[in-house]
C-alpha cells in the first residue's frame, strides 16, 4: 500500500529532519508513529502525504510514485488529519465535514449527491458530532473540534488515513470511541491508518505495528512488543519506565517512574498485627506490594490494610465478595486498599511469628481450620463445594521482592504448609489419605519493597529458608491448636 525508500525531507535543504527512512506499510493495518518531541513524526506524515516535498528518496502509494498523482487523485487515495492548533474556524460542523467530499465532486458545476449526503451523515454519526452539526466550530470544545476533523477525514472515503495525534484533546471515553471506530474501519473495511501518537499505551493497544523515531531516523518498526522494549524506550525518551501488565489484552503497556516518589523505610513487626474480636488486623503506614488468593482483592496490588476475618460455621451468603466489602467499610477501612480473607477459626487462635536472618525479616500469620481437609491429588473424588474452615497464611516480608521471588515465595510457603499437614497427619476423610490443605485455603505474600532486594525465594535461598521454616512452624502450631480446640489432642 505504502512504500518509503530512503526518504529524506524537512524544511531546509542542508538540514533534513527525516534522514533516510525506508519502510513498507501493508494495506488494512493500523500503524502508530512514536518518538520524542521534535523527532520528526509530523514531518514524516507531511512527507508521506505530499504536503512537504521530498529532498530525496521516494514514497510510493499502491506501487505508484506519490508525485505522479494529481491532487484530486491523491485526495481520493489518502485523507489527512493534521495536528490541531488553536485556530478560529468560521464553518459549521456540517460544512467542515462536507469539505471532505471535495475530491469526489467532479466538474465546475458539481452537484451534491445522495451519496455525499449519506457519507457526511455517517461520518458525523461515527465520530459523535451529529448533534452539533449546525453549530459553528469556533464555539465547540477542543475535543469536539478534533472529532469534527476526524469526521471530515473519514468523509473523504480514502483508503489511507494519516492522523496526527487523533486523540489530542479527547477525554478517555472519546479516545476509546474514536480508536474503536477507526479500528473497526481497519478490520472490517480494509482501511490503512498511519497515525502519530504520544500515548504509547494507547498506540500499543490499537496498532498492529509501531514505528519508533529518534532524531529523524528509524529506531524500530514492528509489533508493539518488539518496539516498546524497556531499554529501547528509556534510551529514546531519556526517561525511566517500567513495563506493566494489561489485565486483559496481550499488548505491552508501560508506566512512568516518578523521580521523587517516596517509598520510605518501614518495617512490619509481629507486634503490629492485632487480634480483635472478629478479625486479625494489620495496618501499615505505607502500602505493601501484595500477591494473594484472598477473598477480597485477590491478585497483585498495593494495600495497607490486611484482615483475616472470622465468621461463624453457619455463615451463609449468596455474594460473599460484596458482603465482605460492606463489612470492611462498616469497620471503617477502605475497601480498595484492603486485602481480606475469611475463616471459621476465631481470631484469638491466630499464630503470629517473626523470623530474621542477616538483614531480612519476615512475619508469618496462620489460622488453621481443617474440618474440610483435602488431599489435592485426590480431590477429583469429591463433588465441588465451598465451605469456610480453611488455612489462611500471611507472609509479610521486609525486603524488596522481584516478580520471580513473589512466585517462588508462594511455592515455598505452599510446600511448607503441605509438609506441616503431613507431619500433623491431617486426614482427607473422603480419600482416606493425608490431606495437603483444605478446599478454601488462602495465601498472601506481601513485601514492604524497601530494604534488601531479594531476587529469589526458592526453598534454599535466604528468603526461602525463612519462609519455609516460618510457614511450617506457624502451621504446625495452628494445627495443634485446632486439634486441642476439637479435643483431638491435649
Ligand atoms: N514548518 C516548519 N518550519 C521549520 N522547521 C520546522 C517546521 N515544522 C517543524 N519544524 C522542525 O522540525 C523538527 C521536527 O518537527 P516535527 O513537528 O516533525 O516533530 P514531532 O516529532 O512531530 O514533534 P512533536 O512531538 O512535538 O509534535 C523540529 O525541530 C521542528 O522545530
Amino acid at each position: 500500500m505504502l512504500k518509503l525508500d530512503q526518504v529524506y525531507g524537512g524544511y531546509h535543504e542542508d538540514h533534513p529532519v527525516i534522514k533516510g527512512i525506508s519502510l513498507t506499510i501493508p494495506k488494512g493495518k493500523m500503524i502508530g508513529i512514536l518518538g520524542p518531541n521534535g523527532c520528526g513524526k509530523s514531518t514524516l506524515l507531511k512527507l508521506i502525504s505530499g504536503i512537504l516535498p521530498l529532498q530525496s528518496g521516494s514514497v510510493r502509494v499502491d506501487d505508484q510514485a506519490l508525485v505522479s498523482y494529481s491532487s484530486r487523485q491523491l485526495a481520493q487515495k489518502m485523507a489527512v488529519l493534521p495536528q490541531l492548533h488553536g485556530h478560529s474556524f468560521s464553518h459549521t460542523v456540517r460544512e467542515t465535514v462536507s469539505l471532505g467530499r471535495y475530491p469526489h465532486q467532479s466538474g465546475f458545476f458539481s452537484t451534491w449527491s445522495e451519496e455525499d449526503e449519506q457519507v457526511v451523515k455517517q461520518s458525523m454519526r461515527q465520530t459523535g458530532v451529529e448533534r452539533y452539526e449546525n453549530e459553528d466550530l469556533e464555539f465547540l470544545s477542543g475535543g469536539e473540534q478534533q472529532r469534527t476533523f476526524v469526521a471530515q477525514a473519514l468523509a473523504q472515503k480514502a483508503e489511507l488515513l494519516l492522523l496526527d495525534e487523533p486523540t489530542n484533546h479527547l477525554d478517555i471515553e472519546h479516545q476509546k470511541q474514536l480508536m474503536d471506530m477507526i479500528q473497526l474501519e481497519v478490520t472490517q473495511h480494509g482501511l490503512t491508518v498511519v497515525s502519530v501518537f504520544h500515548d504509547m499505551n494507547l498506540a500499543a493497544l490499537y496498532c498492529d505495528e509501531l514505528i519508533l523515531l529518534e532524531d529523524g531516523q528509524l529506531v524500530a518498526y514492528g509489533e508493539p512488543y518488539e518496539v516498546l522494549k524497556e531499554q529501547q524506550v528509556e534510551k529514546v525518551y531519556h526517561t525511566e519506565i517500567s513495563p506493566v501488565l494489561h489485565p486483559s489484552v496481550p499488548k505491552p503497556q508501560i508506566s512512568l517512574m516518578p523521580s521523587h516518589h517516596q517509598q520510605g523505610t518501614h518495617e512490619v513487626t509481629a507486634q503490629m498485627i492485632r487480634i480483635l474480636d472478629n478479625y486479625v488486623l494489620l495496618q501499615t503506614a505505607h502500602p505493601l506490594k501484595v500477591i494473594s488468593s484472598a477473598l477480597h482483592n485477590a491478585g497483585l496490588g498495593w494495600y495497607h490494610t490486611f484482615m483475616n476475618r472470622a465468621v461463624g460455621d453457619d455463615y451463609m451468603c449468596m455474594d460473599a465478595h460484596s458482603e465482605m466489602e460492606q463489612f470492611i467499610q462498616l469497620e471503617g477501612f477502605i475497601p480498595p486498599m484492603t486485602v481480606a480473607m475469611m475463616t471459621a477459626v476465631a481470631a484469638e487462635h491466630a499464630i503470629i511469628r517473626s523470623y530474621e536472618d542477616a538483614g531480612v525479616s519476615i512475619v508469618v500469620m496462620v489460622t488453621a481450620g481443617v474440618g474440610n481437609a483435602v488431599d489435592a491429588s485426590k480431590s477429583y473424588l469429591r463433588e465441588p463445594f465451598d465451605e469456610v474452615g480453611t488455612i489462611n497464611t500471611w507472609v509479610i516480608v521486609n525486603a524488596i521482592l522481584t516478580d520471580e521471588s513473589f512466585m517462588q515465595a508462594m511455592m515455598t510457603a505452599t510446600e511448607a504448609k503441605v509438609k506441616a499437614m503431613a507431619d500433623e497427619e491431617i486426614q482427607d476423610h473422603v480419600a482416606q489419605t493425608i490431606a495437603t490443605g483444605t478446599s478454601t485455603d488462602s495465601l498472601l505474600i506481601a513485601a514492604t519493597q524497601c530494604g534488601e532486594p531479594q531476587q529469589y525465594a526458592g526453598t534454599v535461598t535466604k528468603l526461602g529458608r525463612l519462609i519455609g521454616r516460618g510457614v511450617y512452624e506457624a502451621t504446625i502450631e495452628a494445627l495443634q491448636d485446632y486439634k486441642r480446640a476439637k479435643g483431638l489432642m491435649k
